[in-house]
């Protein structure tokens, strides 16, 4: 699947949403794509997230113990690139606005990989690894659906991005005039 087909199911689903969003890292964009809209559609995730697990499988070597999503964006796309993949998915949730692995216990040396929605800077998945790490984990790898840095972000472990989409973002003391003339809006979980 390339770009264009990922980029085709999330305008198909009324994800790309135009405006001034605050983004997680804190950058402003006037693009954010809102994955629940394309997430809450099975076929449509279903066909992205079997294209990711092809993806990784031919792109990651080696035993692969656990999925991981990062809570909340994470959770559907990990569960469903899981399915694909035939190992079990699990997840991470911010307890104090840190990411925690609540609900399950892993050996240490357990070789996992992070499967997120959208990358921008990162940020959520170098915090992802730090989690895992603490706990003995080896995470051999992250993949996302789509990296809005196209490329440009270091997670520290190889990025499998299904489709990468180039999208403007800015620190909020350097906003473009248009930009600043909007109302800003906070779409995603950090800091709830
Ligand atoms: O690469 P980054 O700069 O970290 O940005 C990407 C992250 O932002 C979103 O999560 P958010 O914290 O907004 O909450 P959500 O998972 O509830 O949507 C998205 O799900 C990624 O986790
Ligand atoms: O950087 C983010 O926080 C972000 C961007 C985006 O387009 N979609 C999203 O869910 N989060
Ligand atoms: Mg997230």
């Amino acid at each position: 699947m390339n770009t264009d087909e990922v980029l085709g199911i999330f305008r198909e689903a009324g994800a790309v949403l135009e405006g001034h969003f605050i983004l997680t890292s804190g950058l402003r964009s006037p693009i954010f794509l809102q994955k629940a809209r394309v997430f809450m559609h099975a076929d449509k995730t279903e066909r992205l997230c079997k294209a990711l697990a092809e993806k990784i499988r031919k792109g990651v070597p080696g035993r692969i113990d656990y999925v991981v999503g990062p809570a909340i964006g994470g959770l559907i796309p990990a569960y469903e690139t899981s399915r694909h993949l035939g190992i079990p998915a699990i997840w991470v949730e911010r307890e104090g606005g840190e990411f925690r692995l609540r609900r399950f216990e892993i050996a240490k040396g357990s070789r996992v990989i992070i499967v997120e929605d959208i990358v921008t800077t990162g940020l959520s998945i170098r915090e992802t690894i730090e989690c895992l790490r603490e706990l003995g984990a080896e995470v051999v790898a992250a993949a996302c659906i789509i990296d809005r840095s196209a490329g440009k972000t270091d997670v520290g472990v190889p990025l499998v991005a299904l489709a990468e989409y180039e999208v403007p973002a800015y620190p909020p003391d350097r906003l473009p005039p248009e930009l600043a003339a909007i109302p800003a809006v906070k779409p995603g979980s950090r800091n709830i």
